[in-house]
């Protein structure tokens, strides 16, 4: 029987959060190809289509990047694209201490909803994707929670100006969803979409530390 190859996965993005969750099932990927791109919402664009939109795009233009070069032919990518809304409106991505400010007096007291979109293109040039959906009740914030919050600069560069995998942890009452969509790769997803692809998870896992 003729041995498969391997494909070489390509993680399309810049998310240290991202490449740290690959690793934490054991998946190392061979390399980093950000995709760069305008992530601003479509007129009635809804936070799910966003959320699907970017992923799809992210995927799409790694896989342009990766395809222009020589000996990259059997490669999947993967790309992630994480939105924050309340009801149909789409927070930022907080990247100034107003913006930030502004979305935790939004989320205060408030269940908000967190969308997840996944995509992977395989070797073939095929790409299947998926939409993870998680919602997460925040307690009333008082002055003093949101000052702190902002004074330790976890926000920036977070979808909806906070980040659950570290301080606003404590400002959850509750979720439902993937912890780990909201911090920005579903896992058992990801495992889904890569085994599909012939990409084998598990040969990552012998000797692993926990
Ligand atoms: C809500 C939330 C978001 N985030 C992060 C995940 C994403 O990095 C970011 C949302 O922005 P994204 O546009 O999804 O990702 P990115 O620009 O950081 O990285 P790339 O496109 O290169 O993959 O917010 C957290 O880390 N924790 C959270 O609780």
């Amino acid at each position: 029987m003729p041995e498969t190859v391997r494909p070489k996965l390509v993680l399309a993005s810049a998310s240290p959060r991202r490449l740290s969750l690959l690793q934490q099932i054991g998946v190392e990927p061979d390399r980093l190809q950000p995709a760069d791109m305008d992530e601003t919402p479509g007129k009635f664009e809804t936070p799910r289509e966003l959320a699907a939109r970017l992923a799809l795009a992210k995927a799409v233009v790694a896989s342009e990047r990766v395809k222009a070069r020589a000996g990259d032919e059997n490669s999947v990518i993967l790309a992630a694209d994480t939105v924050v809304a309340v009801g149909r409106r789409i927070l930022p991505k907080a990247e100034v201490l107003e913006e930030a400010d502004a979305c935790l007096r939004l989320l205060s007291g408030r269940t908000h909803r967190v969308y997840t979109g996944l995509c992977l293109i395989n070797q073939h040039g095929k790409a299947s994707r998926r939409l993870v959906e998680s919602r997460v009740r925040f307690k009333r914030l008082s002055r003093l929670d949101i000052e702190s919050y902002l004074a330790s600069h976890e926000w920036k560069g977070k979808a909806g100006g906070y980040a659950i995998q570290g301080l606003a942890g404590a400002f959850v009452i509750n979720m439902v969803g993937s912890f780990h969509a909201v911090v920005g790769l579903p896992l058992y997803e990801t495992v889904s979409l890569l085994e599909g692809a012939g990409y084998p998870v598990h040969s990552g896992w012998n000797g692993t530390k926990s």
